[in-house]
């Protein structure tokens, strides 16, 4: 469903990405960990076309996606869930969750159509509070919030960048649960963390990034079995 193919982005001078090659099957859910600064933000943000690559393919759901514009590439029902969660914070809930929404166009078979009634099933907190402003909520309901306005654009795929950041160990535990209820909707995900726990919780494969490339793919067991990977790429 999504390929990266040597894919090569810079920040003015600075070469970022150094040929970064995965790929994410329909319906698996994939998750992208390393340290801080290995370049997983830049990844999303790459396939989001917010840093678009120099150099490399990325071929999304039929189609070459990397000279396409972030609207363009949203248009193609992939999602982005961003870092900071980065809700409004002077609209309410419920307009926060409105200004995204938009039915269904994709053709997938077997995907859950997505209102906001559906998401606050899914976020009954939301729905309590659906008129209250985005600088009202805690860390948790706002990641809850940035989720549910990704949701309601009715996605095929959704990039999640470290939804536990920040967020408190129970609330993070409630967070796994929701990547793990989606992967039962049968959307596709990529998941970039810092959170080891969270990604081998929810992830069917992992992807370890160091200095711009990818260093280590598998299950997320064998990651957690392998000590020489957690200690040199993750410093576990
Ligand atoms: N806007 C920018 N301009 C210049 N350099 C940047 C910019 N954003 C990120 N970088 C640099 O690119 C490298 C990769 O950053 P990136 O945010 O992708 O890493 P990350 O793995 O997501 O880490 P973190 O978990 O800290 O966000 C870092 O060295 C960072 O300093």
């Amino acid at each position: 469903m999504l390929s990266l193919k040597d894919v090569h982005t810079y920040y003015g001078h600075s070469h970022i990405l150094q040929g970064v090659d995965f790929s994410v099957e329909e319906g698996e859910c994939v998750a992208l960990l390393g340290r801080n600064g290995a370049g997983k933000t830049t990844t999303i943000h790459t396939i989001a076309g917010l840093t678009p690559a120099k150099k490399g393919n990325i071929h999304f759901n039929g189609k070459e996606i990397g000279a396409f514009p972030p609207h363009h590439i949203s248009k193609e029902h992939l999602a982005l869930v961003p870092q900071g969660k980065r809700v409004f914070k002077s609209l309410t809930i419920k307009e926060n969750l409105l200004m995204p929404s938009r039915p269904t166009k994709h053709k997938k078979e077997g995907l859950k159509h997505w209102t906001i009634d559906e998401v606050y099933k899914l976020f009954p907190v939301l729905k309590k509070y659906e008129q209250n402003m985005g600088n009202e909520l805690s860390g948790g309901q706002q990641q809850m919030l940035a989720i549910g306005r990704a949701l309601v654009t009715n996605p095929i795929f959704v990039l999640m960048d470290e939804p536990s950041e920040g967020l408190a160990p129970v609330i993070i535990d409630q967070i796994t649960d929701i990547i793990n209820d989606l992967k039962k909707t049968g959307l596709s995900i990529l998941v970039v963390e810092q959170n080891l726990k969270l990604a081998c919780d929810v992830a069917d494969r992992v992807l370890v990034m160091n200095k711009g490339t990818i260093v280590w793919e598998g299950a997320p067991d064998a990651l957690l079995r392998n000590e020489e990977v957690l200690q040199k790429y993750l410093g576990v």
